[in-house]
């Protein structure tokens, strides 16, 4: 179904179709408990209602997952690369719509979500490429006798996913669980409900058999359901931490496997032997993708004092020229957050880093566009604090805005030290032109994703997942794999049978 084309101008898109999806189709709900609004953030627009799902539609969605896993796991890899390719050739022929799906209920460019969808049938061939090689291995015993193993589907597995990247998550989690022979349940964020669906549909065009992808909507409710249902296998969950904290303790009831994908305060490091326009390039990247609405960003900016001011400015000269407005326009570069209590938790950490001493370098108030039909928006410009100390709020806690805080720093020793003093571990970076420093910084970091002399780069075949609170887990890469998948041992005797009885 064409979707987002109909109707791909800001401010037009009006929700017409059924969010859940079951055993092939779009449906209701059958005991949907309440309806929400869903809003476009460039406008503040009500795009339409959808249903919560409740507990019976919980169990209808496992149910059909259950009988479709009965065929699918039954398939040889390369039969399912197959089905794989074929999802992701999809994806990309419809790039520029589920793209623009993506922009009007999210927020973020239409620049951005291009890269967004790229990265989702990137990641859809990637595992496909992978389905054909999962395999055991041969062990000889003494005797003749020998062993093998089998990596064997876990079965219905759930995926519950964030807001931020609301196509690219779902892909990230379904395609290394379809790969292994999996079914899956996927809840997306009430806030942005809508691309998933697409995602649903084009598996199916693809060949997998109904059931296999199926999509329940709802909020907390909804996917304590899911969690707690006997015949789900494993949850995989992005979020916050203290959701992810509640999955794991439903899951440990039912000893479900989990992964988990959760928040991030990573820290930058910038060495005064830097290039500095990569550095502010990098600084950049690392926290205004998506209105800062990103996990893994770097927003505790490291920079050795030498630099400390010749970096400063050229960032804020940088930060005040991102072109913000439209996310459909071509030449935007941010766009509207995702809500407005959102936006405003955003500029009250603003507020209380004055308050404890930071300085406003640039931006941090809400921006109104002069097109009068985004009057409603939630944007804001993006905003660089100086004088910041470890011991801010604004230094300690994630924002998920566009907000990028400058800390200086003397010496190398001193910046791990202060780089690893938080409970997070998403990810950390490092920009210096000294080979063996940076290899040495990346090594001492306590993150699961470190970058050298860039930031936030995600190629698919990379293993993606967070140390400490941070999470535990990996999504991407040949590691992926493993929490898809579980190992069985055959043990095969070809002599007699001794018993010490
Ligand atoms: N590490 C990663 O890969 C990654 C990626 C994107 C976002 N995030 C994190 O996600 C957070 C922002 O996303 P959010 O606001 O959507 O997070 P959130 O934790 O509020 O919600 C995430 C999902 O969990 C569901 N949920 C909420 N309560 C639940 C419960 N009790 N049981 C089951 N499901 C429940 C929500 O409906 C949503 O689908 C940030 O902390 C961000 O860092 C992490
Ligand atoms: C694609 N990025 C930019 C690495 C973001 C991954 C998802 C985190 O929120």
């Amino acid at each position: 179904l064409p979707f987002a084309t109909m109707s791909s101008k800001t401010g037009t898109f009006l929700l017409q179709q059924p969010l859940n999806y079951r055993a092939g189709a779009r449906i209701q709900p059958v005991d949907g408990s309440h309806s929400e609004e869903v809003n476009e953030p460039a406008t503040g627009r009500v795009m339409g209602k959808f249903l919560f799902s409740g507990e019976k539609e919980v169990d209808l969605a496992v149910q059909s997952a259950k009988a479709a896993f009965k065929i699918w796991s039954q398939k040889s890899g390369m039969e399912r690369s197959r089905v794989l390719l074929e999802a992701a050739r999809i994806i990309r022929e419809r790039r520029e719509e589920i793209a623009t799906m993506e922009t009007i209920n999210n927020g973020k460019s239409i620049f951005e979500a291009r890269v967004d969808i790229d990265i989702s049938w990137q990641c859809l061939e990637y595992y496909a490429g992978l389905a054909g090689a999962i395999a055991g291995q041969h062990i000889q015993l003494p005797g003749g006798s020998f062993a093998y193993t089998r990596r064997e589907a876990l079965g219905v597995c759930v995926g519950i996913g964030a807001w931020n990247y609301p196509f690219q998550i779902a892909c990230w989690k379904s395609a290394p669980a379809l790969a292994c022979g999996n079914a899956m349940i996927y809840k997306p964020s009430p806030l942005t409900p809508i691309s998933v669906v697409m995602l649903a549909e084009i598996f199916t065009q693809a060949g997998v058999p109904n059931g296999l992808f199926n999509v329940v909507q709802g909020g907390a409710a909804t996917g304590q359901f899911l969690c707690q249902h006997q015949d789900v296998s494993k949850v995989s969950f992005t979020g916050s931490v203290p959701t992810g904290i509640k999955i794991m303790e439903m899951s440990a009831k039912g000893i479900k496997p989990v992964t988990l994908e959760l928040g991030g305060k990573s820290p930058l490091i910038i060495f005064s032997d830097s290039i500095l326009e990569n550095a502010v390039n990098g600084a950049l990247m690392a926290n205004f993708l998506t209105q800062g609405e990103v996990c893994c960003n770097g927003t505790r900016v490291f920079v050795q004092r030498e630099i400390l001011e010749a970096f400063t400015k050229e960032v804020v000269k940088r930060t005040q020229k991102i072109k913000i407005g439209d996310p459909l326009l071509e030449d935007t570069r941010m766009g509207a957050l995702i809500s407005r209590p959102h936006l405003e938790r955003v500029l009250g950490f603003i507020t209380q880093a004055k308050e404890q001493g930071a300085k406003v370098l640039c931006g941090g108030e809400p921006y109104v566009p002069d097109d009068p039909k985004l009057k409603n928006g939630y944007y804001m410009r993006p905003c660089v604090l100086g004088d910041c100390r470890d011991d801010m709020t604004c230094v300690k806690e994630e924002i998920f805005g566009p907000v990028m805080s400058i800390l200086p720093f003397d010496t190398e020793e001193e910046v791990l030290e202060r780089a690893n003093n938080t409970t997070f571990g998403l990810a950390g970076g490092v920009f210096t032109r000294d080979i063996q420093r940076a290899h040495r910084v990346v090594a001492a970091l306590q993150a699961g994703i470190c970058f050298i002399n860039n930031y936030n780069v995600s190629p698919v075949e990379l293993p993606f997942g967070g140390y400490k609170m941070s999470g535990f887990g990996r999504e991407n890469g040949q590691a992926g794999i493993e929490y898809y998948s579980q190992l069985k041992t055959v043990c095969v005797e070809m002599g007699d049978v001794e018993s010490v009885f």
